[in-house]
């Protein structure tokens, strides 16, 4: 046999098994790194998380990334090249943690690697007829297994497009294995670029469980606090939208779009909800000249109002559930406080109390989809069209 399948048959096989989870998502803030020691696989899963770090993107390498990032039209080569510069800096991240820990790479079993999304397509945000559902994530896993030594899974999105879903969110099998708690109807709520959220039923019934996106979270604040404020990458606490006053003209044409409407699950990204699109509403709405804390105030409520909908949508207005926040708005209080508004019967925590940390959380999901793809089952999830595709995740890159 291949000496390659005799380790995977090794790894696959061990008690427990330390997988570090990359994520790189839709904020471009840096790499966060999560190493993860698992037991078990499926329900039985238990996920300890030893280490996490964000590893900061500098400038330069933000400004390449920008120049593929939810662009319709790029230079073919730079995106070859970014491919493949990706998973070589990301394969340097990791290593650099790695050495920060105080641990080899020989004693981790697998990388589970997200990469970044460049382009998402769902087919209904392209609006082609004739073409599929597509979504493209770049950072070459061949290229973080040579480099670290180290047995890596990537390009999770790929398998559940092809078996019938959108490509997202996957946070859907992660969510369910391990925060589902008999007698909790829990929203575990991302609070990311985009928002996102699970619904685990009371019940443990998995045919209940679905994921969706709900519209922007931080991407657009962060776009226009970048243009407003040269220098600025983000709403830091909030401040700046706590000065402002919400324009309800606005934020009408920005809650427009039939995406709101649309049948849940649904995903969507920066290629609809970016700069372009805030333009837009505020022609419709004739609001152009508003201040900049006027405009983060409407961009910070547009966000809750996009969770607050979806969760209407799913839920109907009254149905109480404690929502466990992550992601990195939910260290902005004026998003937050928007939300306790628009969600009054819902309680509200974060997934500290459910034992993983708020920013590590999507991170950890990889990893535990690379479990479930080493040791795991594919399993069914959701029903009727909520259903997610029962599939393994993730393709295995050797290192040798
Ligand atoms: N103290 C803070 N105050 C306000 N906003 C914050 C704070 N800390 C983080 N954020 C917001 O969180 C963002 C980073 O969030 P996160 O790392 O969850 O995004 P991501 O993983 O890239 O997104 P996605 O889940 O869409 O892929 C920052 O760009 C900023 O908008
Ligand atoms: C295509 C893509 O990268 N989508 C991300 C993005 O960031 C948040 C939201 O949009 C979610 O749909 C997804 O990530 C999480 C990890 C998911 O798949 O669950």
């Amino acid at each position: 046999m291949n000496t390659n399948l005799t380790q995977l048959f090794t790894v696959a096989r061990k008690p427990t098994r330390r997988i570090i989870g990359l994520m790189s998502g839709t904020s471009l803030d840096g790499l966060d790194v999560a190493l993860c020691r698992f037991t078990g696989h499926g329900p039985a899963t238990q996920v300890q998380v030893e280490q996490f770090a964000t590893v900061p993107y500098s400038e330069a390498v933000r400004g390449e990334i920008r120049r593929l990032f939810a662009q319709p039209t790029v230079e073919l080569q730079h995106l070859t090249l970014v491919h493949a510069w990706l998973g070589t800096l990301h394969a340097d991240m990791v290593l650099a943690c790695l050495q920060q820990w105080h641990i080899q790479p020989a004693e981790v079993d697998a990388i589970a690697s997200h990469g970044q999304t460049m382009f998402h397509a769902p087919r209904h945000q392209h609006g082609l007829p004739d073409w599929p559902n597509a979504t493209l994530q770049l950072g070459d896993g061949d290229h973080l297994a040579v480099r670290t030594g180290i047995l890596t899974l990537s390009d999770f999105r790929q398998k559940h497009v092809a078996a019938g879903g959108q490509g997202a969110p996957l946070a859907v099998y992660g969510d369910y294995l391990i925060f589902s708690q008999p007698g909790e109807d829990r929203l575990l709520l991302n609070l990311g670029g985009i928002a996102n959220f699970t619904y685990l039923a009371a019940t443990l019934d998995a045919t209940q469980v679905f994921s969706t996106d709900t519209g922007p979270g931080n991407t657009l604040l962060d776009a226009f606090v970048r243009e407003l404020y040269p220098g600025t990458q983000y709403d830091e606490n909030g401040t700046l939208a706590a000065q402002g006053q919400v324009n309800q003209s606005l934020l009408a044409a920005l809650l427009a779009h039939p995406f709101f409407a649309a049948t849940i699950p649904k995903t969507t990204g920066p290629e609809l909800f970016n700069p372009a699109y805030v333009q837009a509403a505020q022609r419709t709405s004739g609001t152009q000249s508003l201040s900049p804390t006027d405009l983060l105030a409407t961009l910070t409520a547009f966000s809750a109002a996009g969770v607050a909908r979806a969760v209407r949508q799913a839920f109907g207005p009254e149905r109480p559930f404690t929502i466990y926040a992550s992601g990195g708005g939910m260290h902005n209080p004026t998003l937050m406080a928007a939300l306790r508004r628009e969600l009054p019967h819902c309680r509200f925590s974060t997934t500290a109390a459910l034992g993983i940390a708020p920013d590590a959380k999507e991170a950890v999901l990889f990893a535990i989809l690379a479990n479930e793809t080493l040791v795991g089952e594919a399993r069914p999830i959701g029903h009727g069209p909520q259903a997610v595709p029962a599939v393994s995740l993730g393709k295995i890159s050797f290192p040798g």
